[in-house]
């Protein structure tokens, strides 16, 4: 089935259906594109998963939450007991006698011992849940926490949980107490389609897996996987050609999305979905798991925990359907691994990298460990996801944040001109493409994927001053530090010179020291962060190269709708069109070549070919591996990863 239409469509169509508009009455296409270059915040509303068409009550709650949070109704300020024993104590002091004053004077003294108790106390934020479904939760976080600070405990009824917005105790939680936490919540949602992979795990089974999985990731295979981004780049240009022939908009979440299946399908377990072009049962079936991650990861109500309601509860006997179908794929995929590492009999040796099959599945079963099948599938469900939808996400919000930023486009285009042309780049070109680095690198601090972190405290620990108990339940708001205007400057503007000059090292949470965390950081810090940022600078420095995107003329405007990452609500609705000038700068860069300036050499790859490559057997692997050998230690200390952190 061909896909394209799924993501393709006139503007004003999302999958052939007329599009919902929210354009409010009166805000005409230039006022809205004015809206657009002044402030991004300005335009983005806020909105839940499957629930269009209540943004208006859902904006009201929202607004009400502020006059609630300005009121003061939130706070518990001070100590509740002295408050209500200060009518009393007045009275008694009105006594003529004596003896009222001298209790009085008693209560007085113990009030102030209940007030300076109470000051010791973390802040609290208690509402009605209401107030926070409806809407991305990140977002009454940030104002909760414009009121109430980098610390404070916000409570629903009998449950709590301590909202971190502080660097400083951030990286206590990450880094220097990590072993004090576990996941928590995050462990019991993502148990069905997790079990115990490496996000979800703790404990025992965290630390074993962790240790088999990221030597997988060694710099030879990430040379091998740069090869397959261009090759998947060149795929989605050939895509978006056609899109720009025939005059259409691009749904680009979905495209992306499509685009970060395919590449992660190969790269986890060498399994060709080919979504970019093609639709099957597997593709929808992972889709189907990822929705239910992120409806169970914002639903209040645990529900599916009742066995019988997972048969009977129609969503849910989809999802356990597609399960089934995942798991029997990644079966297959396991057995047919297991045969060819038996007929290859190659040695295990350290950079172990198979020439017909690159994937971390073929590294694992290769290197003889003992594991089970449970295991092993839970190990790649969990790199299939963490690698899918983050990166997906990173991309569209880049491509959101850089469609009405011409200066933007030109300083990336100059870069890529110069640096790769129409190449595919390979691992050396990337430490080249420093500015189009950090467009992604500003793109995850507005939009930091997934946008709250969750633990559980393992131990009685103090955070700041505060006691926190055992089985606390914490969410660290990286939205939080992220947009704070207490530690950025214009904190809602995007900004790619913001960390430095171009020269220095790439931002991260050390160099930022724990107010930015694209990856998290500390023992749990994302073991894919190489990987990805070299997946999204290669995309988006092949597309600028060839394309022009603006905004669709008639689409809704961009807003946030939250699941594990942030999604937009109803799409980003992009017109590709071939960059006007490209022929002119394809011209120049051969005579550069001819005069025999090597560094602007040009080989036209067209997307046809490489497609045919890629599906002929992936990965040019020779040349993949010699790039990484020539790949020098300072490469990656330019990247921070020379210390091995990014192991
Ligand atoms: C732009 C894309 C990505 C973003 C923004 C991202 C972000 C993150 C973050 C913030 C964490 C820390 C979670 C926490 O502390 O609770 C994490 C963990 C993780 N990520 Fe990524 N990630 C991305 C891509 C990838 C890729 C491509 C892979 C695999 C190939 C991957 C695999 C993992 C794994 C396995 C963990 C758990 C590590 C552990 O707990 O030991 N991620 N990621």
């Amino acid at each position: 089935m061909d896909t394209s239409a799924l993501f393709v469509q006139k503007p004003g169509h999302i999958s052939g259906q007329p599009v919902h508009r929210k354009k409010p009455a009166g805000l005409s296409q230039r006022s809205r594109r004015l809206q657009t270059s002044q402030g991004r915040q300005e335009r983005l509303v806020v909105a839940a998963i499957g629930s269009e068409g209540k943004d208006k009550a859902k904006l009201k709650l929202g607004e009400n939450l502020d006059d609630r949070i300005m009121s003061g109704e939130f706070s518990d300020v001070g100590s509740t007991k002295e408050r209500l024993t200060r009518p009393l104590r007045k009275l008694l002091a009105q006594d003529p006698i004596g003896p009222g004053r001298v209790l009085a004077l008693a209560l007085a003294r113990v009030g102030q011992r209940w007030r300076t108790a109470a000051a010791r106390r973390m802040p609290v934020a208690r509402g009605d849940i209401r107030e926070i479904i409806g809407q991305p939760v990140f977002i009454p976080l940030f104002k909760l926490y414009q009121v109430y600070g980098g610390i404070f405990k916000l409570s629903f009824g009998p449950k709590n949980f301590v909202v971190v917005s502080d660097p400083q105790i951030t990286k206590q939680i990450l880094l220097t107490n990590a072993g004090a936490h576990s996941k928590g919540l995050l462990s019991e949602i993502l148990d069905f389609v997790m079990g115990t992979g490496l996000i979800p795990a703790d404990g025992q089974i965290w630390r074993s897996r962790r240790r088999a999985i990221v030597p997988s990731l060694h710099k030879k295979y990430i040379a091998a996987m740069v090869e397959l981004f261009g090759d998947c780049a060149l795929r989605g240009t050939a895509v978006l050609e056609r899109a720009a022939a025939e005059g259409k908009a691009v749904e680009m979440e979905n495209f992306f999305s499509r685009f970060a299946l395919d590449i992660i399908g190969k790269a986890v377990f060498n399994y060709e979905f080919d979504s970019l072009t093609t639709d099957d049962p597997v593709i929808q079936a992972v889709y189907t798991t990822l929705r239910e991650a992120e409806y169970r990861s914002t639903a209040f109500i645990p529900y599916w925990n009742i066995k019988p309601l997972l048969y009977l509860v129609p969503r849910q006997r989809r999802c356990l359907e597609a399960l089934q179908i995942i798991s029997d794929t990644l079966d297959e995929l396991i057995a047919k691994c297991k045969r060819l590492v038996e007929e290859e009999d190659e040695e295990f040796v350290e950079e172990f990298l198979s020439q017909a099959d690159p994937s971390i599945l073929h590294f694992l079963v290769a290197s003889g460990e003992e594991i089970t099948s449970k295991q092993l599938r839970d190990d790649l469900m969990t790199l299939l996801i963490a690698g899918h939808e983050t990166t997906a996400a990173v991309l569209t919000w880049t491509f959101s944040c850089i469609a009405d930023r011409p200066d933007v486009v030109a300083r990336i285009r100059e870069e890529v001109d110069r640096v790769i042309g129409d190449r595919k780049p390979g691992i050396e070109d990337i430490r080249n493409l420093r500015f189009t680095a950090r467009c992604i690198a500003e793109s995850q601090r507005l939009y930091p994927q997934p946008p709250v972190l969750i633990r559980r405290s393992l131990e009685p620990d103090t955070l700041a001053g505060f006691e926190i108990q055992e089985g606390q339940d914490i969410f660290i708001a990286t939205w939080n530090l992220h947009r704070s205007p207490q530690l950025w400057d214009r904190p809602d503007e995007f900004d790619p010179d913001r960390f430095g000059p171009l020269e220095g090292p790439a931002p991260n949470e050390v160099t930022e020291d724990f107010k930015y965390l694209p990856f998290g950081g500390g023992k749990r810090k994302c073991i894919g962060d190489q990987f990805a940022i070299f997946e999204s600078v290669t995309a988006l420095a092949m597309l600028v190269r060839r394309f022009d995107f603006a905004f669709a003329p008639d689409a809704p405007p961009v807003s946030m709708t939250t699941g594990a990452t942030i999604h937009t609500t109803n799409g980003l609705w992009l017109c590709p069109k071939p960059r006007a000038d490209l022929e002119e700068v394809r011209q120049r860069e051969a005579a550069a070549a001819q005069g025999g300036n090597s560094a602007a050499a040009v080989a036209h790859e067209e997307p046809a070919a490489a497609g045919a490559a890629s599906s002929a057997g992936g990965c040019p692997l020779q040349t993949a591996a010699a790039a990484a050998a020539a790949v020098s230690a300072s490469f990656w200390a330019a990247w921070g990863w020379a210390d091995g952190s990014w192991m």
